[in-house]
């Protein structure tokens, strides 16, 4: 389905929760938000797959699942069959902090799970300590290394770059492209959810990451790395896998923007940005058609917004956050 602004959307991202076994200081209030969403007011696995056969009725291909963190859902693996099961969707997709990931990835990947990204901005047991809230890396380790053993391809790294934080890992991260064949995703800090680490200053642009990581690696031909979103790739000479930037402050990507969001609860959501949301919750309750189902996508597609306004802040706009949305 093509929207308003000529772009086609395919792609749909689920948020399946909005809890999470960690607290990013980027993300997540320390108290967490436990009781926020309780079970009476999220979606089931059943109405979740259900609205994603309604999904590929108007277009979606591709499907998300994320959070909060996707892998403290119960059962999150029926989902996936559930999903697998539809013919229109080609490429289902996890994105985990990756904690629980080694000892469910067997059991994801046969449910038709195809690929996992891993959030990971350090790999310094002590700085992902203190940027998780007193997280523990060696799961996270353990379970890339396990998607890799099992063949799920490709096996994405995000990390967030924060100026003071972890910029001084550029290289390091680089290296693990260089290493394995591990596609290292370096993202913008951008001013979303409650802002509650944000600084203008912590914000350091793709291009002068780019600039860092040639220093030591010379960066070649773009790559074509399966994926939906909007990475612009890079492979290292020589390396096994490759370096990717994603830019959302200094070179928005709303213009090639291809999706829309599903949060736990039941919203529709056509933007991470804009506050607009159809309640597909209510309309369920209400006994809705597939037909009035299918309205409801084709307005939410109709309505996206052309860009993000994030250069004006997100405070004012947006009282959701990123962990609810589905970042
Ligand atoms: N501005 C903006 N940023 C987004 C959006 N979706 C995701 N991001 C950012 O991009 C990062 C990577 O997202 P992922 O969940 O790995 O998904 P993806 O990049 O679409 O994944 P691939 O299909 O593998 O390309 C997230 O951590 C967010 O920081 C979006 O719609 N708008
Ligand atoms: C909200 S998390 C949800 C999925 C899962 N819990 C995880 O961490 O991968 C999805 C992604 O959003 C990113 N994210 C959250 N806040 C962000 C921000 N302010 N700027 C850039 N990326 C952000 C996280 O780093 C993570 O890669
Ligand atoms: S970024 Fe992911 S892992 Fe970190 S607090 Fe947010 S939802 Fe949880
Ligand atoms: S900010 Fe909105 S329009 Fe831009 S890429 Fe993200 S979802 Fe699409």
């Amino acid at each position: 389905m093509v929207d308003s602004w000529g772009r086609e959307i395919n792609y749909m991202r689920i948020s399946v929760t909005d809890r999470c076994n960690l607290r990013c200081l980027y993300c997540m209030p320390e108290e967490g938000i436990e009781g926020k969403l309780n079970h009476q007011g999220i979606l089931s696995l059943e109405e979740l797959a259900y609205l994603t056969r309604i999904a590929a009725r108007v277009g979606i291909k591709k499907v998300r699942l994320t959070g909060g963190e996707p892998l403290v859902r119960r059962n999150i693996e029926k989902l996936i069959e559930y999903i697998a099961e539809i013919p229109e969707i080609d490429d289902i997709a996890l994105t985990t902090n990756g904690i629980k990931f080694k000892p469910m990835a067997d059991r994801l990947k046969k449910a038709g799970l195809k690929r996992v990204n891993f959030s990971l901005d350090s790999l310094q047991p002590e700085k992902f300590r203190y940027i998780t809230r007193g997280g523990d890396i060696r799961p996270v380790k353990e379970g890339i290394w396990e998607a890799l053993e099992l063949g799920l391809n490709p096996v994405k790294i995000n990390t967030v770059v924060i100026k003071g934080f972890n910029d001084d890992e550029i290289i390091d991260f680089a290296s693990l492209a260089y290493d394995y064949p591990l596609h290292i995703r370096f993202i913008e800090f951008m001013p979303v959810g409650d802002l509650l680490f944000w600084h203008e200053d912590k914000l350091i642009k793709s291009r002068e990451i780019k600039e860092k990581i040639e220093k030591k690696f010379p960066l070649t031909v773009p790559d074509k790395i399966t994926g939906n979103g909007p990475a612009k790739y890079f492979k290292i000479e020589g390396g096994q896998g490759s370096i990717g930037f994603i830019s959302p402050m200094s070179n928005h990507f709303c213009a090639a923007c291809n999706r829309i969001r599903l949060t736990a609860d039941g919203k529709l959501r056509g933007c991470l940005y804009s506050k607009e949301e159809v309640d597909l919750w209510e309309a369920l309750k209400k006994g809705a058609s597939d037909e009035e189902l299918i309205l409801l996508f084709l307005e939410t597609i109709n309505n996206k917004p052309v860009r993000h306004r994030m250069d004006a802040g997100w405070g004012r706009e947006n009282e959701r956050k990123m962990y609810q949305i589905g970042g």
